[in-house]
């Protein structure tokens, strides 16, 4: 059989994006998505993800990280998928969808940047030397002094692997702040099981956590990733963050056949 794919980046964060509205896909063929993502035997991705039709909303997407297995929201994968959705005239330039983690909203700017609206986030925990955080995906961040040397993979595995999270484990953001608003980050992800180029559910987080740590006073924060920057707005009230956005560019990179 042979597989029509579209390959898409938001600041690096690349997904193997399928239109599944027909839904021809095998969902639980958990090593056929690994392959599909492999760097050397397959097309290549941090995850796969399936536009599917959805009754109430413009589409559905359904999100699998790199190892094959379905996950919960991918901010950076979300708005890339709304870029794919607008290349296939599912929307034009706003719409709701449905995920993981309940509705989205999100808009395609004229510079073509995609803002996504992402889960209000309640429930942080603050601890000596990290907060623990829900943005759609599990979140542990940690400041650190040297960023740009400090080692993403070994210690992100340490911690994700660790006591402190069990068998589901997290994704883990190491941070530097840079100025007033603006942070620099290095994310482990759950399910690359590697440092990734850039995480907007760990974007987002990083900014709601140096919030609530007071290491910035506004509700509009840069975040530079290894792949590019994106921008994290949100309206707080005490510890709620409410109407909380990520945005960012999501580009097509190619699209082509390979035989499954
Ligand atoms: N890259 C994503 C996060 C994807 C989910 C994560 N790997 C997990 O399984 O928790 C993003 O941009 O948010």
């Amino acid at each position: 059989m042979q597989l029509e794919f579209y390959k898409y980046q938001g600041t690096g964060n690349d997904f193997v994006m399928v239109d599944n509205r027909t839904d021809f896909f095998p969902k639980n063929n958990i090593e056929l998505i690994a392959h599909l993502c492999d760097r050397k035997f397959g097309i290549g991705g941090d995850g796969l993800i399936l536009l599917e039709n959805d009754v109430e909303t413009d589409f559905r997407m359904v999100y699998y990280n790199s190892d094959g297995n379905q996950s919960s929201m991918c901010g950076n994968g979300g708005r890339c998928l709304v870029a794919f959705a607008k290349e296939l005239n599912v929307i034009i330039n706003t719409t709701t969808f449905i995920a993981m983690d309940g509705l989205h909203h999100a808009t395609i700017s004229d510079d073509g940047l995609v803002s996504l609206q992402m889960i209000n986030v309640n429930a942080v925990n603050v601890n000596q030397d990290y907060v623990f955080l829900n943005t759609g995906s599990p979140h542990h961040v940690q400041l650190v002094e040297d960023l740009e040397n400090y080692g993403v993979k070994e210690n992100g595995a340490r911690i994700r692997y660790g006591d402190l999270y069990g068998e589901v484990g997290s994704n883990v953001n190491f941070v530097k702040q840079v100025d007033e608003n603006t942070f620099s980050l290095r994310t482990y992800e759950r399910g690359v099981e590697d440092e990734t180029l850039s995480c907007g559910t760990g974007a987002t987080a990083v900014a709601i956590a140096m919030s609530i740590l007071d290491k910035t006073q506004s509700s509009t924060v840069n975040l530079n990733v290894q792949g590019g920057k994106l921008l994290v707005s949100f309206d707080k009230n005490k510890s709620l963050f409410t109407n909380v956005k990520l945005k960012g560019p999501a580009e097509f990179v190619f699209k082509g056949i390979i035989a499954i």
